[in-house]
């Protein structure tokens, strides 16, 4: 375990590296002891830091397609902020990113809190009052992607930004282990997956983000946006690119960059 001067220090370095655009190396090749509680532990400092309101919660590498594309075997959680919300109409800058990348995703609206450390997938289903469909940008402030699962989640899970469609649909109006998902780049198909490549069923990944965010204090909220994870491969972003996904049964969502350089 870190000391608490330590884990400000880290906290510091990847404030830094998103602030300016200069990724760091690993954290992990520094302090080869930081544990995922350490990791935590420096997100929460980071996310103290920030401005405006926690509007949701993000699970990273729910999927075997991305445990697989980033070397991680276990899933993760992010906190969603108020000004990472992006916007189908208005384009994404790629100077405030250093590697984004882009994700599908069957987004949870929650209408009821979720309980802590005892949440079941049938408390998410009863909270939950709408699917919709999304877009995650994920961005690493470590160098190269070059992450460990400690290195993630210090970095916030590694989150950017989300845009939600306009679909909404109620928990029982459709399976939602059923639904395909593809995501189209400058008009071509990139990334496909099913919503249950997450963890069998993306009900499983929230149940396992309310246990677990219960563990730090933590508790889902009414009006949060869960984001369970991404059901496919994430799909490198560039200035310019325009990014359009669909999902059956919950219609689509849209993404698009300005043109310019990022870092
Ligand atoms: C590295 C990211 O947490 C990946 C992610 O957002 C996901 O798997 O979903």
């Amino acid at each position: 375990m870190l000391t608490d001067a330590d884990r400000l220090a880290l906290a510091d370095r990847l404030r830094a590296a998103e602030r300016d655009r200069k990724p760091i190396p690993p954290l992990v090749r520094e302090r080869p002891d930081l544990t995922a509680a350490d990791a935590y532990a420096i997100q929460l400092v980071n996310i103290r830091r920030r401005a405006g309101a926690v509007v949701g919660h993000k699970v990273g590498l729910s999927s075997r397609a991305m445990q697989q594309m980033m070397g991680v075997e276990e899933p993760d959680y992010g906190h969603l902020m108020a000004d990472m919300r992006l916007s189908e109409t208005e384009p994404a800058d790629p100077a405030r990113y250093c590697y984004p990348r882009v994700e599908i995703e069957v987004a949870f609206l929650l209408g009821a809190d979720l309980p802590g450390a005892d949440c079941t997938e049938r408390d998410v289903l009863a909270a939950t009052e709408f699917f919709a469909p999304s877009i995650e940008l994920i961005d690493s402030r470590i160098e190269d992607w070059a992450i460990s699962l400690a290195d993630t989640i210090a970095d916030n899970a590694s989150s950017a930004g989300f845009v939600v469609g306009a679909g909404r649909v109620r928990p029982g109006e459709i399976d939602i282990r059923g639904i395909d998902a593809v995501l189209h780049r400058d008009g071509e198909p990139v990334a496909r997956g099913r919503s249950d490549a997450v963890l069998g069923n993306p009900v499983t990944a929230v149940a396992w983000l309310a246990r677990t965010v219960a563990r730090f204090g933590v508790r889902l909220r009414a009006g949060h946006l869960v984001l369970p994870g991404a059901c496919a491969r994430a799909v490198d972003a560039h200035p310019g690119s325009v990014f359009r996904a669909e999902f059956t049964g919950l219609g689509d969502v849209r993404l698009s960059f300005a043109g310019g350089a990022g870092c």
